[in-house]
């Protein structure tokens, strides 16, 4: 089973190496931090957390077309590197993976969850099963209360979990569908749920002269580098960036609990921890399952 610190007796430097690297990689390159929160969402949602999404290779997860704009895996790997040296064959990429995003969260001012571990490293990745179970931006609401219901995960969770948009960025590709230029090159707002000046500011900076697979916009327009719950207040003010976002102000179930959390820092960081904690263990590897990856990017 997963218990809080197993590797104290095996690897007990092994969560203060994680935090460490993490905070240095951020210090050269800020943009890592969004990307280690999203990765875990990617690889727990796909076979459990596995560490499957680090895999490389012909046909794995990593070279779907819905996983192309991951990012972070040089940090993952560069923290197994160091791990490798201090306690090698000991400390899986699965659980690299969710000390990383844990820690990113705490490195922009949210809250330090406390992950249990233990976690053993799949053998499988396979592209074919990242778009059934990943959410793409047009799902409605019933669709992610599915998919978040097979993973074990709440109405609860999928609002909490979405708050991770509070920081990071995102590709004009991701939500451009929302408006259009009309042939005189006026903004045309094709989605009524979005604020019209916000729009336009999206508009300007994914200008149709700017590649939209390139060019990124910031999650939350207002406090980007902070964990914070300006997420929810963005809600409230038809500011969420994409259209998964938006449609949480559509559904009474949803709406109540951004309602709550836009008004209640403190209890958006208590039902983070909870939420966060019941994702980091969906369809763990325990015991003798899986492997220890010498390499997160190949199996053994
Ligand atoms: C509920 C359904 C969700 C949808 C539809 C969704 C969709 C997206 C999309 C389209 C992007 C932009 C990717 C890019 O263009 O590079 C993104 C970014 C991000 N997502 Fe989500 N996401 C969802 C849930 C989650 C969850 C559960 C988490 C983690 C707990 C998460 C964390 C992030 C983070 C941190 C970023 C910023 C990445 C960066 O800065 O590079 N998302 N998401
Ligand atoms: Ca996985
Ligand atoms: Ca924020």
């Amino acid at each position: 089973d997963l218990s809080f610190n197993f590797y104290a007796g095996s690897c007990p430097g092994a969560e203060l190496i994680v935090r460490n690297t993490v905070r240095s990689a951020s210090s050269s390159d800020p943009s890592v931090l969004g990307k280690l929160l999203r990765l875990i969402f990617h690889d727990c949602f796909v076979q459990g957390c596995d560490g499957s999404v680090l895999i490389r290779g012909n046909g794995t997860e990593r070279s779907d077309p819905g996983n192309a704009s991951l990012g972070g895996f040089a940090v993952i790997e560069s923290i197994k590197n160091v791990l490798e040296i201090f306690c090698p064959g000991t400390v899986s990429c699965a659980d690299i993976l969710v000390l990383a995003a844990r820690d990113a969260v705490e490195a922009l001012g949210g809250p330090v969850v406390p992950i249990p571990t233990g976690r053993r490293d799949g053998t499988v990745s396979m592209a074919a099963n990242v778009r059934p179970n990943i959410i793409d931006t047009d799902f409605t609401v019933d669709k992610m209360i599915n998919i978040f219901s097979s993973k074990g995960l709440s109405i609860q969770d999928l609002v909490v979990l979405s708050g991770a948009h509070t920081i990071g960025a995102a590709h004009c590709n991701t939500f451009n569908s929302r408006f259009k230029l009309d042939p005189k090159g006026n903004l045309e707002l094709i989605d009524s749920s979005l604020d019209n000046s916000y729009a336009q500011t999206l508009m300007n900076k994914c200008s149709s002269s700017l590649d939209p697979t390139t060019t990124v916009v910031e999650n939350d327009p207002e406090t980007s580098s902070t964990f914070d719950n300006q997420y929810y207040k963005n809600l409230l003010a038809h500011k969420g960036l994409f259209q998964t976002d938006s449609v949480l102000m559509e559904d009474d179930r949803t709406r109540k609990i951004v309602e709550i959390l836009a008004n209640d820092q403190e209890s958006f960081f208590e039902r983070w921890t909870e939420s966060f904690m019941k994702m980091s263990v969906i369809g763990v590897r325990v015991g003798e399952e899986g492997e220890i990856r010498r390499s997160c990017s190949a199996v053994n």
